[in-house]
Order: structure tokens, then sequence, then C-alpha cells
């Protein structure tokens, strides 16, 4: 999916966040939005999601030749975000059925090859309330990687992750990309460094 951003703005109050931002996210290519703390790469993405309304500019979506209207991209869309929350009163097990209900993973994939993809066969069973920081990052990101959906949104993907849980990221991004478009909002390097272009949101900051 193409995402064309033209003269994008957004503000809260009176502070515009970014203002007059043109860009477009290729099909199929990965970027990453950049910036520190506060700079606005998650009000970024949550416009990009068509979740958020930007008080400025306009989007457009497209799917090959064929235009989609903001209110459809949701369900071209898959996102892993530190502000998504698990349904804690799920066991794993529950929590991939309940997903598999609404949203398809990968073709061919079950549910329980995905648990076995996430190494967490074993707590299968287990309340997501009782899960680890880590255990809970990667059911998200596993989720996110491996739902069937043109477009990945990744914000801040190895929040919690230790070395192995990383090492995992890498090598499950490796496997899940091709061919989407994605979008990284990090300013850790090990998490964007697979992407092909990157975009500085301060670059469409407004000066105060
Ligand atoms: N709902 C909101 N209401 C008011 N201000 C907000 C709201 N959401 C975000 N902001 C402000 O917008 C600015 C950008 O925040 P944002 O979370 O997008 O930054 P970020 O680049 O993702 O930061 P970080 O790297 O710390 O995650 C911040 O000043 C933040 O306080």
């Amino acid at each position: 999916m193409q995402i064309e951003a033209l003269g994008l703005g957004k503000r809260f109050g009176r502070d515009w966040i970014f203002r007059d931002l043109t860009y477009t996210f290729l099909s199929g290519t990965a970027t990453a939005l950049l910036g520190p703390n506060g700079a606005g790469k998650s009000t970024l993405l949550q416009v990009l999601a068509a979740y958020t309304l930007p008080n400025a500019g306009e989007l457009k979506f497209s799917l090959g030749s064929r235009s989609v209207s903001a209110d459809d991209v949701a369900g071209h869309l898959t996102l892993c975000a530190p502000y998504l929350e698990l349904i804690e009163e799920l066991t794993l097990r529950e929590q991939l059925h309940f997903h598999t209900r609404f949203r398809p993973l990968r073709a061919g994939l079950s549910a329980a090859q995905l648990i076995d993809i996430m190494q967490l066969r074993t707590a299968q069973h287990k309340l997501i309330r009782d899960f680890s920081s880590g255990m809970k990052q990667r059911v998200k990101l596993g989720l996110a990687l491996y739902t069937d959906a043109p477009l990945l949104f990744l914000d801040e993907p190895t929040t919690n992750l230790d070395r192995a849980g990383v090492a995992w990221y890498h090598e499950h991004v490796a496997a899940t990309t091709n061919g989407r478009t994605v979008l990284v909002s990090s300013n850790v390097e090990e998490e964007y460094a697979f992407c092909q272009a990157s975009l500085h949101v301060t670059d469409f900051a407004v000066r105060r």
C-alpha cells in the first residue's frame, strides 16, 4: 500500500507538532520515522494510520491502482505500539483465537504455529496478565508481524526485549517485511537498520 502525505500538519491546542509534511511512503518500502523524544514520531504514525485526524493537509492511500479511503485503512494495517494493550484476562491461546476471529494470519499459519514462532508454547495457557513485559512485547510483535496485512507499523518495537528478544525481532522482521509497506518509529538504530528510507520528523517541526 502507498501512503501519500500532502502538506500534512498536526497540532495539539496551539502547538504544531509537524507542519507542511509532504512525503510519499512507497509500497513495499520500509521507512524509519526518526527524531528525539517528543519530536512527534508516534503522533505522525497515528496520523498515517488514520487513527488521528490531521489538522492540515491530506492523506491518500492506495493499493495498486485502487484508492483506499481512510475509513478502510484499519483493515489493511497491523500495528505494534506501547500504547496498544493485550487483553490481560485472556490466556495466550485465547488471545490468539480472539485476534484471528477478526484478522487473518499470514497464509497457511495456524495460531498454534504462531505460538511456537513466539517461543511461548509453555506459556500458552497462562493469563496474559501474568506475562513478563518482554513476553507481552513478543506477543504484540508476533501478532503484528504475522497478521496478513500490507501495512505494518512498528512503534518502538524492541521495548522491553532482552538480547535474545532483539535477535528474535531481527529474524522475524526479515521473514515478514518483504513486499509490505513498513513504518518504524524509533530512535534505536538497531530497530530500524533494515529500513530502506528514513524521514526525520524534526525536518517538519515548527520553529517557535
Ligand atoms: N493527546 C495529546 N495531547 C496533547 N499533546 C500530545 C498528545 N499526544 C502527544 N502530544 C505531544 O506531542 C508531542 C510529540 O509526542 P510523540 O509521542 O508523538 O513524540 P515521539 O517522537 O513519539 O516521542 P518519544 O520518542 O518520547 O516516544 C509531545 O510534545 C507530546 O507531549
